[in-house]
């Protein structure tokens, strides 16, 4: 690719651009800090916002030494308007002549001290072809020129030449050496954006319209949390007033796998993004949570019916009037007949509101009646007057006996408690069986001692939304949604409920004894029912060997998915070993000191009861491992992963202890089979399976990587 040596090449060229788009950059940097605010705003408050947005840019405007700030570049024969959008002027590049535009394509915008572009964001309508052009839809693109980097040094690029004479017929993932590249490449570290290499399939989904919910199936691997990652960066750029106003959040399956991936978002500019798992986001002040539930417990909890439970216990306390409520003002007495009452108290239980709401609007309601009453009596009541006998003590102890207030966690802890009220609320809904196994063992005497369970603290959360409505904030992200129960679904809903989601998920990575079957399902209990659900099954993770034999357990796992494919060209390294019971935690030790001999992570995935022997294993050895989500580094690159938070991670060489004690882990076989899909499909490049037992399900079949 570079030009003969000694003469200045097209390489030359395209790293004085990049000097000279680093300048530029330093000086907008310059610029940002050099703001004086003294003179705008007098006012300390303003002043401080005001000063926080200013260290925001800055801070957003670092030059990050090991993200190159672009990665391609975009010739357009002619003028680009893709959207009709107006496009600034083009810089056209030095060795271009006539109609040719050129764009470099980065990580951030940066200009020149003209304001001309030097860089175009990523997510600039203008860069969009650079992921979607093809030779079939040039979308006006002539060339196409990836570049590749080496320790931060501009060391390569590749053309395709989209349109006009010469034009390439291939493209996509296998004509390009450095998406090759970027794939095979180590992944020491947390999780990496992947900006420069976004496939087209990939790109529609991260630049879908933020007004509706996108639910993504996709096999492992296939980018499905560096999609919704990309997503939330685009939306914030497309719609960055709205977003910072009403705010993004991003839902993981626990605190490893939010670690891992925390360091996208800010690589990709967006420092203000919050992340957190179901159980955070229903965190209750007075509520800890400390026993676990049966499977069947939990599964009942999380059963969509439980809303309509709560519903209905919320409502419990409502009485329906039976003496006439009478307000004395003055020397006048004023008498709201009991019928009346009934009939205001029977309305605002029909209505469709939060009982906090309608609470709220009793006392108005009556009073109303009551001003009613003093216009027939000749008076002129005003506004004040009205709102004066809503705050009536007679309207006050009328409102606190017949919508009484209601303290969610107290509610909960009743149902759970009180085998009585508990059956009052869900005759006809859950049968007495399912009733006694909700209860908890003994009745809890107060919410601060209660053995709370995470599902229970849904449930809290559920009721107190139906007293007053959650917040929703503008896009939810909701990764691994697969686990989630109903009530779960109803929760992350809610908080999207006037904001849109984008759902990421496997249906045969689903772990829990309650995990979805159905994405159409999933998203009614969302609260979005009928949004699109799209699949990727382009794999960018598994070696092909090892995503084949993984993918032998889908026919048990779920029947109705198709097995992904391998966009990686090399096959990787894959083994299946046989071991006597007690030589296979040497073994297993050793299979981890050989895979450290190799560059990249290591993974030791075990069940979770294999874990303190193993851990005990490698330290004796001399081999201390990182917890999951633990960042590895160049100097420890081995993570002992209990099997149950292995999801959403990855390593460059897994080694696999025990399958059937990964299986063996769980309730039921369809969630243990589940489980070890997950486990089997966590590697980059290699795959060492080691084993005593015999291999489960489908596995047990000979492959060519058994060896006994
Ligand atoms: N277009 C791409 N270019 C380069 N790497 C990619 C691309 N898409 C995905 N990857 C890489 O593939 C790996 C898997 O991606 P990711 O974790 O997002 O997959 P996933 O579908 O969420 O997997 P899982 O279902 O196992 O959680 C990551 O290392 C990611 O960086």
């Amino acid at each position: 690719m570079p030009g003969p040596p000694g003469e200045p090449g097209p390489l030359d060229a395209e790293r004085a651009h990049l000097a000279a788009s680093r300048t530029a950059l330093r000086a907008m940097r310059a610029d940002a800090e050099a703001l004086d605010i003294g003179d705008v705003t007098a006012n300390w408050v303003n002043a401080a916002v005001l000063q926080s947005e200013i260290d925001l840019r800055v801070k957003s405007l670092a030059d990050l030494a090991h993200a190159p700030l672009f990665f391609g570049r975009l010739d357009f024969d002619g003028f680009p308007d893709p959207y009709g959008a107006p496009v600034p002027a083009a810089d056209t590049a030095p060795d271009d002549t006539g109609e040719r535009h050129t764009f470099y394509i980065g990580r951030r915008h940066v200009h020149d001290h003209d304001g001309d572009p030097m860089v175009i964001d990523w997510r600039a309508p203008v860069s969009q072809p650079f992921y979607r052009a093809s030779g079939k839809d040039p979308q006006g693109v002539a060339l196409r020129r990836r570049f590749g980097y080496t320790a931060g040094e501009l060391t390569a690029y590749e053309d395709e030449r989209l349109s006009g004479p010469g034009a390439d017929a291939a493209s996509g993932p296998a004509a390009s050496t450095l998406l090759q590249r970027e794939i095979e490449r180590p992944r020491v570290g947390p999780m990496r954006d992947i900006v420069a290499t976004i496939q087209p399939e990939q790109d529609t989904l991260v630049r879908a319209s933020v007004d509706g919910t996108v639910c993504v199936q996709g096999a492992p691997g296939t980018g499905k949390t560096a999609v919704g990652l990309h997503r939330v960066a685009y939306l914030l750029y497309t719609h960055r007033e709205r977003l910072a106003r009403t705010g993004t959040l991003v839902v993981g399956p626990n605190r490893s796998f939010l670690h891992y991936i925390e360091q996208v978002l800010p690589a990709l500019g967006e420092l203000d993004v919050k992340q957190a798992t179901v159980d955070d986001l229903v965190r209750h002040p007075q509520i800890t949570v400390r026993s676990r539930d049966s499977a069947e417990a939990a599964g009942l909890k999380g059963d969509a019916r439980m809303a309509r439970v709560l519903r209905r216990a919320v409502r419990s306390g409502v009485t329906v009037p039976t003496e006439p409520c009478v307000v004395v003002r003055g020397s006048r007495r004023w008498r709201v007949p009991a019928y009346e009452l009934e009939e205001i108290v029977r309305e605002l239980l029909d209505r469709d509101m939060r009982y906090g709401a309608a609470r709220d609007a009793l006392p108005q309601r009556v009073a109303h009646h009551v001003l009613v009453r003093m216009e027939q009596a000749g008076e002129a009541p005003d506004d004040r007057v009205q709102d004066a006998v809503a705050r009536n003590a007679a309207v006050k102890a009328l409102v606190k006996t017949v919508w009484p207030q209601v303290d969610p966690a107290k509610l909960v802890l009743r149902l759970l408690s009180d085998a009585d009220f508990l059956a009052a609320q869900a005759d006809g809904v859950l049968t007495p069986e399912e009733q006694r196994a909700v209860l908890w063992p003994k009745p809890a005497r107060s919410v601060r001692t209660a053995p709370w369970s995470a599902a229970d603290a849904v449930l809290v959360d559920e009721a107190a939304d139906l007293i007053a409505r959650t917040p929703s904030l503008g896009h939810v992200v909701l990764d691994e949604a697969q686990d989630l129960s109903p009530m779960q679904y109803r929760a992350v809903g809610r908080r999207c409920s006037t904001g849109s989601a984008t759902v990421l998920g496997d249906i045969a990575q689903g772990t829990t004894p309650w995990a979805t079957a159905s994405w159409a399902e999933a998203l009614t209990h969302l609260g979005k029912p009928g949004s699109v659900v799209e699949e990727l099954t382009q794999g960018f993770r598994v070696p092909r060997d090892v995503i084949a034999f993984a993918s032998r357990l889908l026919p048990e796992i779920a029947p109705d998915l198709t097995e992904a494919t391998s966009v990686r060209e090399s096959p990787g390294d894959f083994a299946v070993l046989r071991h006597a019971p007690d030589a296979l935690t040497d073994a297993v030790v050793e299979a981890c000191r050989a895979a450290l001999r190799r560059e990249g992570s290591v993974g030791l995935i075990a069940a979770d009861a294999r874990t303190e022997e193993l851990g005990a294993a490698l330290r004796e050895a001399g081999l201390t491992p990182l917890g999951p989500g633990e960042e590895t580094t160049a100097d420890s690159r081995l993570t002992l992963v209990p099997a149950t938070l292995a999801k959403g991670l990855e390593y460059d060489h897994v080694v696999l202890d025990e399958p059937r004690a990964i299986v063996d882990g769980e309730p039921d076989a369809r969630t243990g089979l589940r489980r070890l899909y997950v486990a089997l499909t966590r590697a980059v490049s290699g795959l060492t399976v080691l084993h005593a037992a015999p291999l489960p399900g489908a596995l047990a079949a000979p492959s060519p990587a058994w060896e006994d």
